[in-house]
């Protein structure tokens, strides 16, 4: 939509979405995944992708992250063309990636892990200051090793990294996937504190924290978009969701 100023140029009064991913066609070998997956996410956003197991969520971030690139569609970051451009060059501008697997380093302490996300030429000790401040749980376990940490812990650091390697939009896999119930709560907490300084696109299949952490959704079905809008007023008991999600 556009305006008129009081000058009478003309004023573009929507803006870009921070990603917009159109029609994108994604393929491992021959196995058609992505069926033209459409879906924007504003700059400040949670947005939920959900959809039972197969269905392609974690392919549309290994898509926007160029991690298994596309063979047909676009998808811009900033309004810039990510299709074309190497992992390393989609991660530079900004864009950080948190696997179902929590990659860290098993070995190193909770502050070792956070100190080396820290870009070259960060500030290092404000980096760390501000992740335990955001995550309080990780300032008390500072100096153990990562890999003693409980699955709570490792997600909550995980998502620490992510944050401190100075992204503003952040794809996060799956944070719950196999944690308690309880625990499940703190790492909750953990995305909405994250929320607070990055975008978020966030793959989840456990329905209720979808929708309590994302202001909207998208819904995948066989590689496509089947459904999808605001989060408010959506019953985590929705039947239709439900019957998508059920396997
Ligand atoms: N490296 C791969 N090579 C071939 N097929 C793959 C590969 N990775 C995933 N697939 C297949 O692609 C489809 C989509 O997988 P994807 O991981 O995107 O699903 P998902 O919705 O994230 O589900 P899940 O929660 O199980 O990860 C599945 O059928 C899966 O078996």
């Amino acid at each position: 939509m556009s305006s008129r100023s009081d000058t009478g140029t003309a004023v573009d009064a929507a803006t870009d979405p921070l990603l917009t991913v159109e029609d994108v066609h994604t393929y491992y070998g021959e196995s058609h995944i992505l069926e033209g997956v459409s879906l924007a996410v504003e700059e400040g956003e949670t947005v939920a992708l959900i959809g039972r197991n197969g269905v392609g969520k974690t392919t549309t971030l290994r898509s926007v992250l160029q991690l298994t690139p596309p063979r047909r569609g676009s998808i811009r970051y900033r309004g810039e063309e990510l299709v074309g451009l190497r992992t390393h060059e989609v991660a530079s501008r900004g864009v950080g990636w948190i696997p179902e697997e929590r990659r860290m380093f098993a070995e190193l302490t909770v502050t070792e892990n956070i100190r080396i996300a820290v870009p070259k030429g960060g500030d290092v000790e404000a980096a760390i200051d501000r992740a335990f401040e955001t995550f309080p749980a990780l300032d008390e376990r500072s100096s153990a090793k990562a890999g003693a940490l409980s699955g709570g812990q490792q997600q909550m650091l995980a998502i620490a990294r992510g944050l401190v390697g100075d992204n503003e939009f952040l794809l996060v896999d799956e944070p719950s996937e196999g944690l308690a119930p309880q625990i499940v709560a703190d790492v909750a907490d953990a995305i909405a504190a994250a929320a607070e300084e990055a975008t978020i696109l966030l793959v989840e299949q456990n329905l209720p924290l979808a929708m309590d952490l994302a202001d909207r959704f998208y819904l995948l079905d066989n590689g496509q978009v089947v459904k999808e809008g605001s989060t408010e007023g959506v019953s985590p008991d929705d039947e239709e969701l439900r019957r998508y999600l059920s396997a």
